[in-house]
């Protein structure tokens, strides 16, 4: 177990410990579930067992490939399970950190043994260049258009190579809610949808206050992929979220309260 597993560990043990000797103290959500979030097999496994699929919408997640080491066998494991380029290389730690947020498009399958594994090989899926920000704070949905990658053509994938690191999106991007959007793409993902999601999600995580980051894919009415889950996102970019987490923690406090004079 390296260092950081060991801490981890540690502040897991204590906080267990620290719930039973405090039950008095509302925990919002278990440490080990906001772990589960930290590395992006885990993170989107709820969302591929799940398999939406409604009337409205199917929801999954883009195809793809965990890669542990060894970046040499890179290209022979995407021709194995049959990945599409371009691909998205995502470290398959996400923890906030700088270097767990640096992602790349890689063009063609000689350049995929220049990646730096562990990582996450994703199925690029074109969506239009705008993307879904999905809050959820309890039983409150909002959802927020952002700035995304643009389209990558056919075209292009065979004139480019190489791999192409691109800037944190989520940072750079400002808000695509007052563009002037072609609107089969800037339309939001059906309400009923949502609601279901984020109902499925917060059992199968055991959360209750994340964000998702969903696209549609370019073309499509309703094919949704979420391609990331983040553990208590920035709500300052949630709308409304003053009245929403001030119900939020009422709500708790209540519940908390009632549970307590029905004894
Ligand atoms: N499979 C994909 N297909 C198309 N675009 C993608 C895909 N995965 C990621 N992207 C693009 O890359 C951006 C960053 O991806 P992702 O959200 O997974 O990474 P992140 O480092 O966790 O980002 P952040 O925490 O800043 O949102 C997305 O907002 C989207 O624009
Ligand atoms: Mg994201």
């Amino acid at each position: 177990m390296n260092h950081d597993s060991v801490v981890e560990v540690e502040a897991l043990r204590f906080q267990q410990e620290y719930r039973q000797t405090h039950p008095e103290v509302t925990v919002l959500d278990p440490p080990d579930a906001i772990q589960h979030l930290h590395n992006r097999q885990s993170m989107l496994q709820a969302v591929a067992d799940m398999d939406l699929s409604l009337s409205y919408g199917k929801v999954g997640v883009p195809k793809q490939l965990v890669i542990k080491k060894d970046a040499s066998s890179i290209s022979e494991a995407v021709g194995n399970v049959g990945l599409k380029l371009p691909l998205v290389a995502k470290p398959l730690v996400a923890d906030g950190s700088e270097k767990s947020h640096q992602l790349s498009l890689a063009y063609d399958k000689y350049s995929l043994q220049k990646l730096e594994p562990p990582l996450v090989l994703q199925e690029f899926v074109n969506h239009g260049g705008v993307m879904f920000k999905v809050f959820i704070v309890g039983e409150a949905i909002k959802v927020v258009r952002r700035f995304s990658l643009p389209n990558v053509s056919m075209w292009e994938v065979l004139k480019n190579a190489g791999i192409y690191h691109f800037p944190r999106v989520s940072h750079a991007a400002a808000s695509a809610d007052d563009a002037d959007l072609d609107p089969c793409v800037a339309e939001l993902p059906p309400r009923p949808l949502l609601e279901r999601l984020a109902k499925e999600l917060r059992r199968r995580l055991g959360l209750r206050l994340f964000n998702l980051d969903i696209i549609r894919e370019y073309g499509t009415r309703d094919h949704y992929y979420v391609i990331d889950i983040n553990y208590f996102p920035g709500y300052g970019k949630m709308p409304e979220y003053e009245h929403i987490f001030t119900d939020f923690l009422l709500g708790l406090v209540q519940s908390k309260y009632k549970k307590r004079t029905t004894y």
